[in-house]
């Protein structure tokens, strides 16, 4: 599989940090063409703020140091380098939690397709206006024709998380970053989100990066999972290894705190310890702290991601 986006040595800091911790920290992470890749982590880990950076919609209070940022083989480090715009615009698209609010409430959700469409396929009058209605079909948004003249606010978080997906695939991007895209609604309308989602990624052959802080969902749904903790990827593999045979004690931690891993409520394991405060100093493996084969070295020396297809940064692993 030929690689799509490729980071190594990825790291975002925000210069007002007390402790100079970078938020996310020397991440290496690459996605092939076509590849559905998960990336999990608690809450604060730094999935955000890794995905908003692909997309370049990184907030510009961070600062970004990466020694590797290339997609579909351009510099994304460089601003000027040929195709950079477009790119972001076009080849990245992104979808959030809470598509209500991302989408502006005084315009026409088939306008707002409309909008985006116009930017990439140079589209006019009725063609476009017959675009934005294929745009939502195509998101199986039933009655596409009436509900193109929506307001956001007179349809269901489902369906606004629909023509969000819709905005995000006009440009018919090489990646859909899909960050916590089902948070908040029920879970009949998570499920259908999820597949819809993964649909169209599988049939236009467009790599998907799932950012979930649901370990067994992106067990299920993805063929590679990362894991991330207090901005630094822990572990890597593929979905199946990492479930059954995890090697990073950060991993195991979260799959027994997985209600799916746990028959009963009693079962149920909490992560030991609590998240690092990056305001103040950390030890070189940010887990160290919570972690129960910690070894003295973990405070001092980071472990480097280690392995073949299966990959942990652990100096006392499973
Ligand atoms: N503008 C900012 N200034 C300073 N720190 C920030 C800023 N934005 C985010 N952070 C820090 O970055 C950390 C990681 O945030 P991020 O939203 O990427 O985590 P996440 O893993 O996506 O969590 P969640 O699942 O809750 O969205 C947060 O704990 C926060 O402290």
């Amino acid at each position: 599989m030929s690689t799509l986006l490729a980071l190594d040595g990825f790291s975002i800091t925000f210069p007002g940090n007390p402790a100079g911790n970078a938020t996310v920290d020397g991440v290496r992470l690459s996605i092939g063409k076509g590849e559905i890749l998960a990336l999990v982590g608690e809450s604060g880990s730094g999935k955000s703020l890794l995905a908003h950076a692909i997309a370049g919609i990184l907030t510009g209070a961070a600062r970004i140091e990466a020694s590797t940022f290339t997609f579909g083989g351009i510099d994304l480090r460089d601003r000027c380098a040929p195709g950079w715009r477009d790119l972001r615009g076009r080849e990245i698209g992104i979808v959030f939690q809470n598509a209500r609010a991302a989408l502006n409430p005084v315009r026409k959700v088939g306008r707002q397709i409309a909008d985006v469409l116009a930017e990439h396929r140079q589209l006019r009058g009725k063609a476009l206006r017959q675009a934005a209605i294929e745009a939502l079909k195509a998101v199986r948004i039933p009655d596409a024709e009436r509900r193109w003249h929506a307001y956001p606010g007179e349809l269901s978080g489902g369906m606004c998380q629909r023509v969000m997906l819709a905005i995000a695939m006009a440009g018919n991007p090489a990646l859909l970053i899909a960050d916590e895209p089902t948070t908040g609604l029920d879970t009949t309308t998570q499920a259908a989100i999820l597949d819809l989602i993964l649909a169209q990624a599988r049939t236009r052959r467009m790599a998907c990066i799932l950012i979930t802080h649901d370990l067994a969902l992106a067990m299920q749904r993805a063929e590679r999972v990362i894991v991330m903790h207090a901005g630094q990827v822990v572990e890597e593999g593929a979905a199946a290894t990492l479930l059954h045979r995890p090697s990073h004690p950060y991993t195991q931690a979260l799959i027994g705190a997985t209600p799916a891993a746990a028959r009963t409520v009693g079962e149920l394991a909490g992560i030991p310890g609590s998240f690092p405060n990056l305001a103040e100093e950390v030890a070189a493996c940010r887990f160290a702290g919570r972690c129960e084969r910690v070894l003295a070295r973990c405070r001092l020396d980071r472990p480097s991601l280690a392995g073949a297809s299966h990959q942990t940064a652990c100096w006392n692993p499973l």
